[in-house]
């Protein structure tokens, strides 16, 4: 890996907007991510996501605004691109070559590749190198973009929704590799939609939304607004759960009947658990908000 001075944020913009026609995709997003930081990029469908990544990596020209990679502008492609390694949200490869052939073009123009470590990953995803990648699925061609890069030694790695093709076995597999990077120093700017799969690797996120980013925050914070959605039916009609509002971490209680109700919970479940254990359940459902619910809720309208 370069050595580069730990002062040097890996990822650096300022100001930086991107408008189609009409369409403002990015609105003057300022931000740092310093080195070795695993920084998770959140935002429902159309925040602007994967334009802010296409301009970050010199594929869009902003429409104001300038981005540093390593304090290389991104503008400057050659230079900018020998830090870093990128899966793209719809990986694309060469259809007549094996996995193997892809992977080992990739090495070819990349920023330098562990052989030995990629063996290990290759075996670890399950990939089977051998086949054509015209025969691939979504996710087999996501695996090998993602192979690619972690078997770099890339300060940076810049993953859009690298795991939307891949089983759960695979996002565990995946979740491991950025602990691995994280340990070896890497920088990780990581899209997604999966509030779990962010919680579980970033230290901090930025929430985007319409193109403007609304919040950077650390994962304590991102966990303050995570709450479960709670539907409890009763067998019969319990007056006492009324006072089930006055609980800490209720809110939003409602009752649909007077034999069912919802509420939403933050925090530990125990006095709501405790209270429920007086009385007759006939069935209770605990559900977490996809991550757009919990924006919707905390932002308010979208189409802002
Ligand atoms: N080449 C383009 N021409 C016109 N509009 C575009 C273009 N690329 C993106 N957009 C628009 O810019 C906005 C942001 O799109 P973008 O793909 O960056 O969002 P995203 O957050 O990555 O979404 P998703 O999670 O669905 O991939 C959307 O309104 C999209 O329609």
């Amino acid at each position: 890996m370069a050595l580069l001075p730990a002062a040097v944020p890996a990822l650096r913009a300022e100001n930086l907007s991107k408008r189609f026609s009409t369409t403002l995709a990015v609105d003057d997003l300022s931000l740092t991510v310093p080195t070795g930081e695993v920084f998770g990029f959140l935002g429902p469908n159309g925040a602007g996501k994967s334009t802010t990544i296409r301009l970050l990596l010199g594929l869009l020209r902003p429409t104001h605004g300038a981005a540093w990679i390593f304090d290389d502008p991104v503008a400057d492609v050659a230079r900018a691109h020998r830090h870093l390694a990128y899966v793209p949200a719809d990986v694309a490869l060469w259809p007549a070559f094996t996995g193997q052939e892809c992977l080992d073009l990739l090495a070819g123009v990349g920023p330098g590749t562990d052989l030995a470590y990629r063996d290990e990953l290759v075996a670890r995803f399950g990939l089977e190198p051998g086949r054509r990648a015209r025969t691939y699925s979504t996710g087999n061609r996501q695996k090998v973009a993602l192979v690619a890069a972690f078997a770099t030694r890339a300060p940076l790695l810049v993953l859009d929704e690298p795991t939307s093709g891949l089983d759960p076995l695979m996002e565990r597999e995946f979740r491991r590799c950025i602990a691995e990077a994280a340990e070896r120093g890497q920088t990780v700017f990581l899209s997604s939609h999966k509030l779990v799969e962010v919680e579980a690797v970033c230290s901090r996120v930025g929430i985007l939304r319409t193109g403007r980013l609304v919040e950077v925050a650390g994962l304590e914070e991102l966990r303050r607004l995570r709450r479960t959605e709670v539907t409890v039916d009763l067998s019969r009609p319990a007056p006492r759960l009324r006072g089930l509002a006055d609980l800490p971490g209720v809110t939003d209680l409602r009752w649909a009947s007077g034999l069912q109700f919802t509420l939403s919970l933050v925090g530990p479940p125990g006095p709501v658990l405790r209270a429920l254990g007086e009385t007759d359940v006939a069935r209770i459902d605990v559900r977490e908000p996809s991550l757009e619910e919990i924006f919707l809720d905390y932002y308010g309208e979208v189409s802002a």
